[in-house]
């Protein structure tokens, strides 16, 4: 921004425009045709005030009507020339404007997906929500719109200080050696603003978080009967948001008027001065008004710059917290040689795995090994938070392992693309969400573009096609936020079904039949066991009689790994601290 000295907001305007400017290709030519508008719609209006002070000299203080048709006419002209050329630019602007937000949050919204699902864990949605919506449209307004705005009021001082020069050059350096008044109020205002709009953003997500883990937690809420804590944590953060915005609205209030004061008396000084060369005979009485018009118009362009500058204050605070999100780099990425393998049989392979996680110093699993055949059925057992799902994670790579390594169908995992190892694996968790869809929508999440008979028939596998057609509107029933309009078991077999439909060599279920009631569980079980033939099976679970007959056993006992295997012993080894036991 032109009205600031460098400082810190004004390295933090420059580091967003550079950081966020190459989300403005392709369209870039609608901001250079804005500007251009802006140019031709600032010298109409130049010339419009030009002919303003030829109708002064030549009609008005005449009294000769003749003079007064051809420039108002003119006039006429150049107002609806420049109406046409500031709709054109408007119109322009808002378009590249809106493209540049579909195309940052597009591009926020992706890198975010790359994330693995640690990194979700560890902060809160909401605020990250608002990073997306709010602090993106912020962005907008200083990289698209704003640039355009501040093109348009740069040209403008250009061409109405050009005119005023022009028509009495003294008079102007008067006027213009007001301006650098101009300057430093927008230079300290700007700065406080900053800081007001970064703690309005901070708190504005931490609303946002509320408002979502409430919504969410409804039935938590209302059976603990905590409406009213929840009520006043987000009065309490409401009040907190409510005094930034009030910060704000004091700066940006007193702006205004102080800049007023400002413009009134430059123009104050300026007409004296006229008043005095006309008094003299050294200025004519359209010339006067053309000159003191020149300074109305170019006024308030400084002050839009001055504005601008504040708005740019505003819109760095959100471009800082998009930048937080935009500079962490994903966890885990493909490495430049892996390649998409086609899927195999599904044999897995933990050689040696020692992992924990970060920031937690201890290792959740320490010197980890098994192998599977294809289509083998392991048991993982343990106590709670021995490092059972963890092993699933490991598998899909939400993690990396920090010594040993794993292998699918006898491939180092981080040698096959995310989406090979992740299109060979289904992971049927221990929470199954669904989305907020019907239940074919739900199903087909699957395998997209699955033909209606392979969604009935995986529904069927599931047994979930009877109580779906028992649905008052079938397959196109509608199941509520995560499923919630179903049962629990009901949500389970759609999942099965949906995993089902996947048709993957490898399938990990941990605690498959956790929060369903025993008749729910056993409902369950048939469809899980069709689900689990002739695929590799991960199996966690406290419940031995899910898989009566496991190919191997993993026991994660007290922080040692015991590994049974039950068969050809393919077994090798287990966690340092443990020893094998194979049995049967
Ligand atoms: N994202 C994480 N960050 C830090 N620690 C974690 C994370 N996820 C799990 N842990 C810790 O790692 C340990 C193993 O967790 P894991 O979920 O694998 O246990 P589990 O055996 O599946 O437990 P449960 O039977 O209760 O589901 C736990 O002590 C847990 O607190």
């Amino acid at each position: 921004m032109p009205l600031l000295a460098v400082s810190g907001e004004v390295r933090s305007v420059v580091a967003a425009f550079r950081r966020f400017w190459p989300y403005t290709r392709g369209d870039r030519r609608w901001l250079l045709f804005s500007g251009v508008c802006a140019v031709v719609a600032a010298a109409c209006e130049v010339a419009a005030i030009w002919l303003f002070g030829v109708i002064t000299d030549k009609a008005l203080a005449t009294r000769d009507l003749d003079a007064f048709w051809t420039p108002a006419l003119s006039w006429l002209a150049l107002a609806v020339a420049a109406g046409l050329v500031s709709f054109g630019g408007e119109y322009t602007t808002a378009l590249a404007g809106e493209r540049f937000l579909l195309r940052l949050r597009d591009g926020v919204f992706a890198h975010i997906q790359r994330m693995s699902p640690d990194f979700f864990d560890r902060r809160r949605l909401g605020d990250l929500m608002a990073r997306l919506t709010d602090d993106i449209e912020a962005i907008e307004e200083l990289v698209a719109s704003g640039l355009v705005q501040a093109v348009t009021a740069a040209v403008s001082v250009v061409f109405f200080a050009g005119a005023a020069l022009y028509v009495r050059w003294d008079l102007a350096l008067v006027a213009c050696a007001l301006v650098p008044l101009f300057v430093v109020t927008a230079k300290v205002f700007a700065a406080r603003l900053h800081a007001a709009a970064a703690r309005e953003r901070a708190s504005n997500g931490v609303m946002n978080s509320i408002v979502e883990e409430g919504l969410a937690n409804q039935a938590l809420v209302q059976s603990y009967n905590r409406q009213a804590t929840e009520a006043s944590r987000l009065h309490r953060e409401g009040r907190r948001w409510m005094a930034a915005k009030m910060a704000e609205a004091r700066l940006t209030a007193s702006y205004g008027p102080l800049i007023e004061v400002l413009e009134t008396v430059c123009v104050l000084v300026v007409l004296g001065m006229g008043a005095w060369e006309l008094s003299r005979d050294r200025l004519t009485l359209g010339g006067l008004l053309a000159f003191a018009a020149y300074l109305g118009y170019l006024y308030p362009q400084i002050q839009a710059l001055g504005r601008l500058a504040l708005t740019a204050g505003e819109a760095a605070a959100g471009a800082d917290r998009v930048l937080q999100v935009l500079n962490t780099p994903p966890e885990i990425t493909d490495r430049p040689s892996a390649r998409p393998r086609a899927a195999g049989r599904g044999r897995v392979a933990f050689d040696a795995v020692t992992f924990g996680y970060p920031g937690t110093g201890r290792p959740v699993l320490d010197g980890l090994t098994f192998r599977t055949r294809p289509g083998d059925l392991v048991l993982v057992t343990g106590p709670s938070g021995s490092g059972k799902s963890t092993i699933a994670k490991l598998l899909l790579r939400f993690h990396d392992p920090v010594a040993g390594g794993i292998r699918l169908d006898g491939v180092p995992i981080h040698d096959l693309t995310l989406h090979a190892l992740r299109a060979s694996v289904t992971l049927l968790a221990q929470e199954n969400l669904l989305f907020s869809a019907t239940v074919r929508d739900n199903i087909a999440y699957g395998r997209p573009g699955a033909s209606e008979d392979d969604i009935v028939a995986a529904a069927k596998a599931a047994d979930a096609h009877d109580f779906i057609t028992a649905l008052p509107q079938g397959y196109d029933t509608p199941v509520g936020q995560r499923g919630r309009l179903l049962s629990g078991g009901q949500r389970q077999r759609i999942a099965i079904a949906r995993a089902m439909i996947r048709d993957t060599p490898v399938l990990i279920l941990d605690e498959p039949t956790t929060g369903l009631d025993e008749a729910a569980a056993r409902r369950v079980l048939t469809p899980l066991r069709r689900l689990m033939e002739g695929r590799t099976t991960i199996l966690i679970t406290h419940d031995p009689h899910l898989a009566p007959r496991p190919d191997q056993v993993i026991d994660l006992g007290a922080g040692a790994a015991s590994l049974r295997a039950v068969g050809d012993g393919r077994a090798d080894r287990t966690g340092p601290a443990a020893q094998p036991t194979t049995s049967r």
